[in-house]
């Protein structure tokens, strides 16, 4: 199934015209339960977006219980959203958070990355190149409302927005914990890390692999605010409003400026990082790193 979606589906659903994108998720159309008027439902099962147009803001919530791991599907389908949205010039700003109770994101779907083809593995790390690409350099003010924890590629979603409000639960907590699974971050989520808490301090939060509870994460500045749980869209919503009073074209330039340049060296050897990505991933230790990581994860419950 996942194949089916995978990067020649995201490239054909790209390039196609916006009217012919994936249609609303059946019976989500209309007004948005609790939202006000205006406020429209549209996306794809997994990844929910709610727009409220006299706003220009839309909310892209992600859904794919229970961990709301960024499996091929997740990642086609936000790539998808994120792009219709882009194309619209009804909006202007994007919040990205979780539709799953205490979970933003458990990050990359372990079991795209374990015991899978070749092929499987090149088209899943595209599509994780993708999403972060156009979540990175994206023409929209992009406001992270981190709703629950937030490991590695949940984390990295993260940084690739503009503003990262946390909600203050202990439980919680953010980073990339790549090294604690016997896997390493790439060089552009080691990028993407220094560029928000500079390099010092992501080269211990790397080393280690740590998850900061929200205290900390605010501390060293891997987010920008932390609010009380049930505020933590209302806060996005005023970030958004502050982000939106600045000029688009000189905003969106002064994005560019500090940015491009990071995403400019994943562009240019796309190819090579998958190529690194599948001789690393299909070592034999790092597959049986992968496997006993999910069955601990899988024995917790029994
Ligand atoms: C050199 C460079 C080259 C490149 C080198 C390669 C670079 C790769 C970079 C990797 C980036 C990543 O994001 S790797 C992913 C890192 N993510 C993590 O470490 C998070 C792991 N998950 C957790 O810690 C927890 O699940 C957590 C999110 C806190 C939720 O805890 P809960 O108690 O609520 O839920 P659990 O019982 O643990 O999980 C529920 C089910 O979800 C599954 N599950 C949990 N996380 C999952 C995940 N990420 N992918 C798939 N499945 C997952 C569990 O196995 C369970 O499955 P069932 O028992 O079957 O129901």
């Amino acid at each position: 199934m996942a194949l089916m979606v995978g990067a020649r589906v995201l490239a054909r659903n790209l390039l196609r015209p916006w009217s012919r994108l994936p249609d609303a998720v059946p019976g989500r159309t209309g007004p948005a339960a609790g939202g006000g008027d205006g406020v429209r439902c549209f996306g794809s099962p997994r990844v929910l977006v709610e727009t409220d147009p006299a706003k220009g803001v839309a909310v892209i919530k992600l859904k794919n219980p229970p961990v709301n791991s960024l499996s091929l599907e997740v990642l086609t389908e936000f790539v998808i959203s994120l792009e219709k949205l882009e194309n619209d010039k009804t909006f202007r700003g994007v919040i990205v958070t979780s539709d799953c109770p205490g979970i933003f994101s458990a990050g990359l779907d372990l079991t795209e990355m374990c015991g899978k083809s070749q092929a499987h593995y090149a088209e899943y790390w595209r599509a994780v190149q993708e999403l972060w690409l156009r979540l990175y350099l994206s023409n929209l003010v992009v406001i992270a409302a981190i709703n629950g924890v937030s490991p590695a590629g949940g984390c990295l979603i993260s940084l690739t927005c503009d503003y990262r409000v946390l909600a203050d639960n202990p439980k919680y907590s953010i980073g990339l914990n790549e090294t604690l699974l016997g896997i390493v971050a790439p060089s552009w989520f080691k990028d993407t890390l220094v560029n928000t808490v500079g390099h010092r301090t992501a080269e211990r939060a790397l080393q280690l692999g740590l998850l900061f509870p929200p205290a900390e994460a605010l501390r060293v500045g891997i987010v920008d605010q932390v609010v009380p749980e049930d505020q933590v869209h209302s806060a996005a919503l005023s970030v958004m409003a502050r982000w939106l009073a600045i000029p688009d074209h000189a905003r969106q330039l002064t994005k560019n400026l500090m940015r491009k340049p990071t995403a400019d060296r994943l562009v240019k050897q796309r190819d090579a990082d998958i190529q690194y990505f599948l001789q690393f991933i299909s070592r034999d230790s790092i597959q049986k790193s992968l496997r006993v990581y999910l069955d601990k994860l899988r024995q917790k419950k029994g």
